[in-house]
């Protein structure tokens, strides 16, 4: 039996959230997908440095007018995928906010260690507006998350990202694994939906 990881995209409305979870786990691409209303996940199994896990990759509205719809399935995340467009520098602007958002519906009592991904999405657009160094400066920032440039067009480090969420999961919990044995750690109640919603 694999063990079950939940990861959740979180972004702006149109950074591409939908579209790099459906070339992660379909391979395909809609160049003209329609927003998402509320929630969906998928799932997809995947080994990663020799562990069988299954990644559960929940996919959020990011327009504003959802945000009631989204907030109440953040919590038990084992990891946040933090998403903007690189074409789009507001929706930078806005990861802030996003992890502002997330720490506070997840009930994440300590946001710098907690696992984030950054997924600078649509690399294969021509108008570029945010710099590589502005996102790493905000990493840096925020407790050393790491940052991948990505396109769900042409598959540009997809897989690389979602796995590096694993491989964050898992090295935290080989910590708290370590820790447990010296009873200085409480682990979190992780929830597990079976059913897709909203
Ligand atoms: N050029 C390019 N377009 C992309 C890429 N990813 C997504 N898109 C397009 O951008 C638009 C929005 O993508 P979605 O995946 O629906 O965005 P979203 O983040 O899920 O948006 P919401 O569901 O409203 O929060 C769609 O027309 C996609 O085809 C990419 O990597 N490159
Ligand atoms: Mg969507």
């Amino acid at each position: 039996m694999s063990t079950l990881l939940k990861v959740i995209l979180l972004g702006d409305g149109g950074v591409g959230k939908s579209s790099l979870m459906n070339r992660f786990v379909t391979n395909k691409f809609d160049s003209h997908l329609f927003h998402t209303i509320g929630v969906e996940f998928l799932n997809k199994e995947l080994e990663v440095d020799g562990q069988h896990v299954t990644l559960q990759i929940w996919d959020t509205a990011g327009q504003e007018r959802f945000r009631s719809l989204r907030t109440p399935f953040y919590r038990g995340s084992d990891c946040c995928l933090l998403t903007f467009s690189l074409d789009d520098g507001q929706s930078f602007s806005n990861l802030d906010n996003w992890k502002k958002e997330f720490t506070y519906y997840a009930d994440v009592k300590d946001p710098d260690n907690f696992p984030f991904v950054v997924l600078g999405n649509k690399l294969d657009a021509p108008e570029r507006q945010v710099s590589g160094e502005d996102v790493r400066q905000w990493c840096h920032k925020n407790g050393g998350q790491p940052y991948f440039e990505t396109s769900a067009k042409d598959a540009t480090n997809v897989a690389l990202a979602f796995e590096e969420a694993v491989r964050r999961i898992l090295a935290l919990d080989d910590r708290a694994d370590h820790l447990i044995h010296n009873n200085t750690v409480d682990l979190e109640k992780k929830t597990h939906p079976d059913s897709s919603c909203c």
